[in-house]
């Protein structure tokens, strides 16, 4: 099976773009099974705000108090994942979507509760379930709130979900859609990275915030991808068998 996840940002769900979804379509129509995790970061802010509750990020994670998670569940589940849902279907893809704490689509233990509250990091992936969807032709459209231990759920980095969804299918490709064409530098693209060329990007403050998550997932997924882009939500990523935006490249073996 030829698998695409692609993680699409919460910065760019509201504005992607009629060419983005024909880049779906073509994705779909040249065999690919696509899996989609997304996130909702911006929106789950405005709605703690709304709430008047203050919320605060240790390297790129959001701590998340019970409270935290409730907005982060109503968010992510109730308005983001439906609006994908809807999206999708009314341009013709057969969708399904998901909490992935359902059935442990995706279970994830603590990080470290004392400092970051009900955040985990993923430790299993529930291939059977998508890959069962996948082959009756559903796109299963997954959030990043997963199952935890005893019960709990736990809210997880959206990129980190889709690293760990993409790993566990051994995806051909793994696919982070952003609100920018990829990784910029001085306002132009990086068309091809290596771990070392970003890790020099990350040294010099070119990349920064959440494109931090974003290239450090993308460099953990050449282990078990064979592709790993990051792309803009707002212009097609695929055409005619030619993909857009930074494609990261392991290093080259040295002889
Ligand atoms: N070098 C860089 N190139 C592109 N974007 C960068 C870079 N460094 C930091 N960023 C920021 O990262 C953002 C994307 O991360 P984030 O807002 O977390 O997106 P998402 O919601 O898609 O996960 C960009 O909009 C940009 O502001
Ligand atoms: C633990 C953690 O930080 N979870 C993220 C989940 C959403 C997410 O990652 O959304 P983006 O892809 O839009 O950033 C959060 O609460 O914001």
């Amino acid at each position: 099976m030829k698998t695409v996840v692609v993680k699409c940002g919460g910065s760019v769900l509201k504005e992607l773009s009629d060419s983005f979804f024909n880049s779906m379509k073509s994705l779909l129509s040249d065999g690919y099974k696509i899996v989609f995790v997304h996130g909702g970061g911006p929106e789950i802010n405005a709605m703690l705000e709304k709430m008047n509750v203050k919320s605060e990020f240790k390297n790129g994670l959001r701590v998340t108090s019970k409270e935290v998670l409730e907005a982060a569940e109503l968010v992510l589940s109730g308005s983001m994942n439906r609006k994908l849902v809807r999206l999708l279907e009314v341009r013709g893809i057969a969708t399904i979507g998901l909490q992935s704490s359902d059935h442990g689509i995706l279970e994830a233990d603590f990080i470290n509760q004392e400092e970051l509250g009900f955040v985990g990091d993923v430790t299993s992936v529930n291939k059977t379930v998508l890959e069962t969807l996948l082959n009756i032709g559903l796109l299963p459209v997954l959030t990043p709130i997963a199952k935890g231990p005893d019960g709990s759920v736990l809210n997880v980095n959206a990129d980190h979900a889709a690293g760990a969804a993409a790993h566990a299918l051994a995806a051909e490709h793994l696919l982070m859609v952003t609100d920018v064409d990829g990784v910029l530098n001085n306002g132009q693209l990086v068309p091809e990275l290596t771990g070392s060329q970003t890790q020099e990007l990350i040294n010099t403050g070119v990349i920064s915030g959440g494109m931090i998550p974003k290239v450090n997932t993308a460099l953990k997924a050449l282990e078990s991808c064979g592709h790993v882009h990051i792309v803009s939500g707002k212009k097609p990523f695929y055409e005619n068998g030619k993909w857009y935006g930074t494609q990261f490249n392991k290093e080259e073996e040295e002889n």
